[in-house]
């Protein structure tokens, strides 16, 4: 029997992206299946931001094709097909929203032609509240959540959204270890359930307790291989630029 093989969640080949005289990514191709969870790791200024905003269509490609599901970006844009929980300084923290009110906004597309949310889209919000343990929290102010549970509220504003893949920009960033194992068991129990997770870490200790799959940026793809692989002095050196001897672990 003849089998059609599904297009990857996630399709990025050949993708350039410059700012002027600086080129943020240079032709990095790499693919996502759907169920991993994928670490994306660079040093500073090595495109990580730059790719994901590329993803979400937030920055014209110079070169180069980004397919969510085979299809462009305007499609995934649309029907809200992926999700982006930004690094927290990319937010305004003070703007008076409830964690429910930003969970909501996950709703917007599929809002009806009245644009008020209906039973279905408050169900969906509490559905996805509950999934990440904000409920008692969803009135709350989200300057008034600890730096795990802003994170978790993104990820549900995502959810609520019904994305089949989660972008996730530093999410452990300044959060304690107990915070990031919470996280990283949320995004491994979301990728179980069919969901293709790309996070952007700095954390290469705990880089294979958090995914399947990495990919090794430097403005292009070095590597895209099991953690262990990527973790090796020598690949960690190419991407960081010092002697492997050099490379903190
Ligand atoms: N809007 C912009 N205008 C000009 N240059 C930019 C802009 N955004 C990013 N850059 C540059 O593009 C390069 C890649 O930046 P990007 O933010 O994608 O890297 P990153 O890997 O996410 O870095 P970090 O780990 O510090 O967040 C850097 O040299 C950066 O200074």
């Amino acid at each position: 029997m003849e089998t059609t093989l599904a297009p990857p969640s996630l399709e990025v080949s050949g993708l350039t992206v410059r700012y002027g005289a600086v080129t943020a990514l240079d032709g990095a191709t790499f693919s996502l299946a759907a169920g991993r969870v994928t670490g994306l790791v660079g040093m500073n200024g090595s495109g990580k931001s730059t790719l994901f905003k590329a993803v979400m269509g937030l920055v014209r490609p110079d070169a180069g094709t980004v397919r969510v599901h085979g299809r462009g970006t305007e499609h995934a844009r649309r029907h809200g097909t992926v999700a982006y929980v930004p690094q927290t300084e990319d937010v305004d923290w003070t703007f008076p929203l409830s964690v429910r009110d930003v969970v909501l906004m996950g709703r917007y597309g599929h809002l009806g032609l009245t644009r008020r949310p209906r039973r279905a889209d408050h169900g969906a919000v509490d559905a996805a509240l509950a999934r990440v343990s904000l409920t008692d929290l969803a009135d709350r102010q989200i300057g008034a959540l600890s730096g795990g549970q802003r994170r978790r509220a993104f990820v549900a504003r995502g959810l609520a959204q019904e994305a089949s893949v989660l972008l996730l920009d530093e999410p452990f960033a300044g959060v304690d270890r107990r915070t990031e194992a919470t996280l990283t068991t949320l995004l491994r129990d979301l990728a179980a359930g069919g969901r293709t997770v790309l996070v952007s870490t700095h954390d290469l200790q705990r880089l294979d307790e958090l995914c399947d799959d990495a990919v090794l940026l430097h403005h292009h793809v070095i590597l895209h291989a099991a953690p262990t692989e990527v973790l090796r002095p020598e690949n960690l050196a190419r991407a960081f630029g010092v002697d492997p001897a050099e490379v903190p672990r």
